[in-house]
C-alpha cells in the first residue's frame, strides 16, 4: 500500500533571541492509509511540534510534509486554513469543547464548514453517545467529552485524525476505552490516525510506532498484528 503521509527531512527550528532551538531535526517517517500510528517520546522530544505541522497549524523550517501526495509544507496561509478546516480532525488532551453548546451542536460546528462532512447524529451514535447528544459538556464525564471531541473530529470526514495525548486527562479505564475507540475508528473505517503520547505501554496497539527523542526519529516499528487495547495493561 502506498504511503498516505510522508514526512521528508522535516526540520523545525525556533529562534529565541540569540539561541536556536531545534525541535524537529530532519524527521523521516511515513504512515499508510488506514493505519493507526503512535508517535512516542519523552517530554520535549518534539512530538507536539510535528503533530502541529501535520495539522497545518505550523510549518516546518525545511523539508516536505506530503499528505495524500500534496506537500502541505509549501502551502500558503490561505491553503493551510482550508486544509485545517476540511482535511484534519484534531483531538486534544483537554477536549476543547464549546461549553454552552450541546454535544450535537459541538459536532455540528465542525461539520458546518467541512464540505464532505458526515451526519453528526450518526457519528455520535457510532462513538456510543446516542443518549447524550443533547447534553452540555458539563453534564458529561471526561470520557464522554472526549468521545464528543472524537466525533467532532471524525464528522469532518478528515484525511487525518490527529490526537495529542488523548487520554492524558482521563483515568486508566476511561483512557483505555478512548484508545479502543481510536483503534476501532482506524481499523473499521480505514481512517488514518496519529496519536502522540509519552506512554510506551500503548505502543503494541499501533500498526506503526515512531519513536522520537531529542528532536530525532530513533526507531520505527511496524506491528503486523497489533494488540487489542483490552489486552494491554500499564
Ligand atoms: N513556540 C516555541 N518556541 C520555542 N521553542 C519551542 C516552541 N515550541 C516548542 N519549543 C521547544 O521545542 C522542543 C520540542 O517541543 P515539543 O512541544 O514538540 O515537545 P513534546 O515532545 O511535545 O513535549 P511534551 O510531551 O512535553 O508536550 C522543546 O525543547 C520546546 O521547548
Amino acid at each position: 500500500m502506498a504511503n498516505y503521509v510522508e514526512v521528508v527531512n522535516a526540520t523545525k527550528q525556533y529562534r529565541m533571541g540569540e539561541q536556536t532551538i531545534i525541535a524537529n531535526d530532519a524527521l523521516n517517517f511515513s504512515v499508510k492509509q488506514g493505519e493507526l500510528a503512535v508517535i512516542l517520546g519523552p517530554s520535549g522530544a518534539g512530538k507536539s511540534t510535528i503533530l502541529n505541522i501535520l495539522g497545518g497549524m505550523d510549518s516546518p523550517t525545511s523539508g516536505q510534509i506530503l499528505v495524500d501526495n500534496v506537500d502541505i509544507a509549501a502551502f500558503s496561509e490561505r491553503q493551510l486554513t482550508a486544509y485545517r478546516r476540511t482535511d484534519v480532525g484534531f483531538v486534544f488532551q483537554f477536549y476543547n469543547l464549546v461549553p454552552n453548546l450541546t454535544a450535537k451542536e459541538n459536532v455540528e460546528l465542525a461539520t458546518a464548514v467541512a464540505p464532505d462532512a458526515l451526519d453528526p447524529t450518526t457519528v455520535l451514535q457510532e462513538v456510543g453517545l446516542a443518549q447524550r447528544m443533547d447534553n452540555f459538556p458539563s453534564q458529561l464525564s471526561g470520557g464522554e467529552q472526549q468521545r464528543v471531541a472524537i466525533a467532532r473530529a471524525l464528522a469532518k470526514n478528515p484525511k487525518l485524525l490527529l490526537a495529542d495525548e488523548p487520554t492524558g486527562a482521563l483515568d486508566y479505564e476511561t483512557g483505555k476505552q478512548v484508545l479502543k475507540l481510536l483503534q476501532d475508528v482506524s481499523h473499521k473505517r480505514n481512517q488514518t490516525v496519529l496519536i502522540i503520547t509519552h506512554n510506551a505501554a500503548i505502543a503494541p496497539m499501533a500498526d506503526r510506532v515512531i519513536r522520537i527523542n531529542d528532536a530525532k526519529v530513533r526507531e520505527i516499528t511496524e506491528n503486523q498484528t497489533p494488540v487489542s487495547i483490552g489486552k494491554i495493561e500499564w
